[in-house]
């Protein structure tokens, strides 16, 4: 099948607000930031980068975003064009939108560019499946094999690797944990390569809960982690010692009391998909929850948080 794609280059402060819009209309989006596209670069040198240098910006994002070809794409077009003018957003008039056609097979496959392992923190080294018979592994690695399919959650996003990098400090041997929006899987998985036992992965997202499967049993995790659906711990019944999200602002602001109320005693809640401007909303709410903020960590415009709960 050909897909539509339209290609948005844009400021990042302007990344959630596009994000949370264009999820609603378009079939798959995916972000990818100057930074990361400018390490492929010079990595690879990328021949797509040759091929088409409008298309990357020498700063902030490029938002990809897929219709398939039944959709009129002049519509799509326009209701893009109507959200930008509706919108308060940065620099809206250096905002520049291109389209093109192209092949199914080529948008599931073109992140895998750019998808090469990695460390994250002091320990974790995170490997595309699909590298993992090449990579030099030291004894002190704790390796995280992942294949993230469509599903959010490669490693390499600040939001992701903020919540590892706190996950590394807190973690002890069989905590009780639970990843809300588990998407690929890797925050539940490094849980477990740092010792906790009794995991649970949720999602709202039927294909995330599916690939995070995939991802358990290739890390030979998946009898030690319960995947279920839930929306955020609406439902949740059971105690904690440490309660992970890396979902937007307004979504973690959904949650706080909830999670303050199934954490035990001296548990946990880490917090990403902050950004920054949203920072001191969420600690003011975290804080009339009853928390103790311990640690707030920045990283690309990102925010995350390490909330505790004291009696
Ligand atoms: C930014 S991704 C994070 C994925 C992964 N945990 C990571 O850190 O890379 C957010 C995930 O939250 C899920 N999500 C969004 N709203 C949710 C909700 N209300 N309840 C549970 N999961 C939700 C999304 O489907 C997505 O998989």
């Amino acid at each position: 099948m050909k897909w539509h794609e339209v290609s948005i280059s844009t400021k990042e402060e302007n990344e959630e607000q596009f994000s949370i819009f264009l999820n609603t209309i378009a079939k798959g989006v995916s972000i990818e930031h100057s930074v990361d596209i400018l390490k492929a670069k010079t990595e690879d040198f990328d021949e797509k980068f040759r091929l088409n240098p409008k298309d990357y910006p020498d700063s902030d994002i490029r938002i990809l975003v897929y219709f398939d070809e039944t959709y009129n794409i002049d519509e799509q077009l326009d209701k893009i064009k109507k959200f930008i003018e509706e919108t308060p957003l940065a620099e809206k008039e250096e905002i520049e939108i291109n389209t093109g056609i192209i092949d199914e097979m080529d948008w599931e496959n073109e992140w895998k560019k750019y998808f090469h392992n990695f460390k994250v923190g002091r320990n974790f080294l995170i490997v595309p499946s699909w590298e993992y018979a090449d990579v030099d592994i030291a004894d002190s690695d704790k390796v995280i094999k992942i294949d993230p399919g469509m599903a959010f959650g490669t490693g390499d996003h600040a939001t992701t690797s903020l919540c590892l990098t706190f996950l590394e400090d807190i973690i002890k041997p069989d905590d009780k944990v639970i990843d809300v929006g588990t998407g690929s899987g890797i925050l539940s998985i490094g849980a477990y390569l740092l010792g906790a036992r009794d995991i649970k992965a949720t999602d709202i997202d039927e294909l995330s809960l599916q690939v995070s499967k995939e991802n358990f049993a290739l890390n030979d995790c998946g009898k030690d982690i319960a995947v279920m659906p839930a929306d955020l711990l609406k439902d949740e019944t059971e105690n904690y010692d440490v309660i992970v999200a890396n979902i937007l602002a307004h979504i973690i602001d959904d949650m706080i009391d909830d999670a303050y109320k199934l954490l035990n005693n001296n548990g946990r809640f880490i917090a990403s998909g902050i950004i920054v401007e949203k920072r001191d909303d969420i600690i003011a709410h975290m804080k009339q929850a009853g928390f103790s903020i311990t640690d707030v960590l920045e990283e690309e415009g990102w925010v995350a948080i390490s909330a505790l709960k004291v009696a």
